[in-house]
């Protein structure tokens, strides 16, 4: 599924959080949307998983317009994995990842033999099966992040959209997922603060900064000492992972003088 989003801005209170942003993920294409706290990322995610609507702007999915959709037949094909995709209510794991299967079904609650194997599956993959029965209430960050993106899967989505999905996340799961994400084949539009795990995992990266597209490219042309200093404001050591020859950043850190 091809994601466009075509000069998408979002105004409230009289404030631009984002700024005419243009942007293609091509089919089966990851792309890592990158930028310092504050810079919209979250908002224009917003607008791809419709929890927002552009002020101007649209989203396009393979060319139709997102808003003309209804909600259930653009969560049959989109599924994000939020900083807010929390429940309140203390479903069991099972449950909640059944939930996915919720925009598919059409007045019957129960799965089918095929979703159930489904879901099964979607547990085993993010390493949640031992927890099914655990209310989601008694989770840890990590575990609860980790169910919440098997039940973004079990939605069967041409298009994933996660919003820092490794939050929470120890650093072996933080390399299963992103390496999950790489060889998904979906469609996935990512927000990381990560640089390094950003370069590793996307294809492409979209640079943000106040709400308007810097720059993108390849990890490789994006991560520049230059970029990063002009957007983040430290100057880092770019060098090439060894083993994959990706971008990787290194900074450094020294006592400031009292
Ligand atoms: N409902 C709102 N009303 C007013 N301002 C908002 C609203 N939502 C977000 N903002 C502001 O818009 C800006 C962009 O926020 P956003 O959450 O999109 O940034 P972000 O790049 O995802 O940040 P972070 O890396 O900290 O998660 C921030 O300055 C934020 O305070």
């Amino acid at each position: 599924m091809e994601l466009t989003l075509d000069a998408v801005s979002v105004e409230i209170a009289g404030a631009t959080l984002v700024d005419e942003l243009s942007l293609k993920a091509g089919d089966g294409e990851v792309v890592g949307l990158v930028g310092p706290n504050g810079s919209g990322k979250s908002t224009a995610l917003r607008c791809v998983y419709r929890a927002l609507r552009p002020t101007s702007g649209a989203v396009l999915v393979d060319g139709s317009d997102l808003t003309a959709m209804s909600i259930r037949d653009s969560a049959r094909s989109v599924a994000a994995v939020t900083q807010d995709s929390t429940t309140d209510l203390d479903f069991t794991v099972a449950e909640v990842v059944a939930l996915g299967r919720f925009p598919h079904q059409r007045g019957n609650p129960s799965l089918s033999e095929r979703e159930q194997e489904l879901c099964a599956e979607a547990m085993r993959r993010t390493g949640v099966t031992h927890l099914a029965r655990r209310g989601v209430l008694s989770l840890s960050g990590g575990e609860r992040q980790r169910v919440l993106i098997a039940r973004a899967l079990v939605q069967e989505p041409r298009l994933l959209v996660l919003d820092e999905p490794t939050n929470h996340l120890d650093v072996r799961h933080q390399v299963e997922l992103l390496s999950f994400l790489r060889g998904c084949g979906l469609t996935v539009l990512v927000a990381l603060h990560d640089l390094n795990l950003a370069a590793s995992t996307c294809d492409r990266l979209a640079v943000l900064y106040e709400g308007s597209l810097v720059e993108t490219g390849p990890p490789a042309d994006v991560l520049t000492p230059e970029l990063v200093r002009r957007v983040f404001g430290v100057t880092p050591t770019v060098v090439p992972h060894p083993l994959t020859g990706v971008p990787q950043l290194l900074y450094t850190v020294a006592p400031e003088s009292p």
